[in-house]
């Protein structure tokens, strides 16, 4: 089969940091081996984030220069909010900084205090928010979720019948909605069918409850229907992903992700009434509703990036270059989230460390171990992103302990994924030899952005 290149070449570069051993020990010692708290400048291969992370076109570029930055009624917002309607299909959208802004008006005019929120598996901040506004989240993901092993095409699927002994439980009018979550980033990039969308909403609204989409990888997860399951083998992106939200009442939406700018988030909705109250929300924490918290510049950029996002050409290489990385490990027998994800692959670090305990932060052990290796940055999902149950004050253990290699769209190349994949390598072939970590410092929240360890 002929082998195929980037549907696209490059036209800017940015030089990147080539420090020796010596320099990233000192660099990793000072952030007290917690890979968010290195400094970009020390950072060889940052995959830390696809969030906010990934390369603008030309096309985006130009578009700054269009920004109008009239404060009411922004020509950019109107390019924004059309953007939204054609390829999401919403009724109202309102713009927000980034996906927590959205997270946050939604939490406050969704949620009652002592409401259940279920989800197919938790996010940092979307759980943040509604705790932070009176409810809990109920996990309603399939089990298959919670093995990394298992080859599921659809581990993002919600399981229906944990959803209906939750409202059994609780009875529906404590559900303000369920937060279906496509892609489950926490669960390896992994995507939802169609065909559970479909069921669970027509299951959702004979309750009454409503359907909100954390939409923040949405064009991935419309790739994996195209390439998994039947009848839309056939169907662009764009198409599947009309149908997608067709199973919705509304989103939160990260823009920083699947729509390929570095700013920017949206709240969208087709009910009037909430549409009316987010307005006002709106206003107090992101600012007018024609900017919400970016400037038109952002929005001009974010509008063409949502069109650029649904390029049938753009979405299979970028899916493609997360393959290639993840599909070199597997081959190697390192154990990794299976199948791989949409936006990254995540080490298994509890297969990886077996040696370690998850009280030694296997994970965050692993995640330090590479950059010191290679200089490649990764992120540490597991016990120590799950945090303090909030009742018990014990560690939260989550099934996967998880170290997430996460790739920028449009910005590195497979050579770089190369780098990666033999850092990697190397250390498994040298896994007995990597130790555990002691936490020396526990922020009282989100402790994983701050927190510093020491090694055993
Ligand atoms: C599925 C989903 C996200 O992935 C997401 C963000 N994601 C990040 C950044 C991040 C966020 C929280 C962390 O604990 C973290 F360590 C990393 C990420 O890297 O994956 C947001 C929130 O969107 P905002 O970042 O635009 O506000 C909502 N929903």
């Amino acid at each position: 089969e002929r082998r195929s290149a980037e549907p696209f070449k490059i036209k800017t570069v940015e030089a990147l940091a080539m420090l020796s051993r010596q320099e990233r020990e000192e660099a990793l010692k000072k952030a007290g081996y917690n890979t968010f708290l290195i400094d970009s400048s020390d950072v060889y291969i940052d995959l830390l984030t696809d969030s906010g992370t990934s390369a603008m076109s030309d096309r985006q570029w130009g578009a700054l220069m269009m920004g109008d930055e009239a404060y009411a009624g922004s020509k950019s917002w109107k390019r924004l909010e059309k953007a939204v309607r054609d390829v999401y299909g919403y009724k109202h959208v309102l713009p927000t900084h980034q996906g927590r802004g959205a997270e946050n008006i939604l939490s406050q005019l969704k949620i009652k205090h002592g409401d259940y929120v279920p989800g197919n598996m938790y996010f940092t901040t979307t759980r943040a928010h509604q705790e932070l506004n009176g409810a809990s989240f109920v996990d309603i993901i399939i089990d298959e979720a919670h093995d990394p092993t298992l080859e599921h095409p659809f581990k993002g699927n919600i399981d229906l019948k944990k959803l209906e002994n939750l409202i059994y439980e609780v009875g529906a009018e404590k559900i303000p909605y369920i937060c279906v979550a496509v892609t489950v980033n926490m669960a390896g990039g992994q995507p939802v069918s169609m065909k559970n969308l479909r069921e669970v909403y027509h299951f959702c609204k004979s309750l009454g409850i409503d359907v909100m989409f954390d939409a923040t990888r949405c064009v991935e997860n419309a790739y994996f229907i195209k390439e998994r399951e039947k009848g839309y083998e056939n169907k662009s992106v764009s198409n599947i992903l009309k149908e997608m939200f067709s199973y919705s009442d509304g989103c939160t939406m990260s823009g920083k992700k699947d729509c390929l700018v570095n700013i920017g988030g949206f709240l969208a909705m087709n009910d009037d009434e909430l549409y009316a109250r987010s307005r006002e929300l709106v206003v107090v924490y992101e600012g007018m509703p024609s900017y919400g918290g970016m400037a038109g510049r952002d929005m001009e950029a974010m509008a063409q990036g949502i069109y650029e996002s649904v390029d049938d050409h753009y979405i299979a290489h970028r899916i493609g270059q997360v393959r290639y990385l993840g599909q070199q490990l597997i081959d190697q027998g390192v154990p990794i989230v299976r199948p791989i994800g949409g936006h990254a692959v995540y080490l298994d670090a509890k297969e990886f460390l077996p040696h370690l305990q998850l009280e030694e932060f296997p994970a965050q052990a692993l995640a330090a171990a590479l950059y010191l290796d290679s200089g490649v940055r990764a992120m540490e999902r597991g016990i120590v992103s799950a945090g303090r149950d909030q009742k018990t004050g014990q560690h939260n253990k989550p099934k996967l302990e998880l170290v997430r290699l996460t790739i920028p769209r449009r910005v590195y190349t497979n050579n770089h994924m190369d780098v990666a994949a033999d850092s990697v390598l190397s250390l498994f072939q040298k896994r007995h030899a990597i130790n555990g970590l002691k936490m020396v410092y526990e922020p009282p929240a989100l402790r994983f952005f701050n927190a510093r360890f020491s090694p055993v």
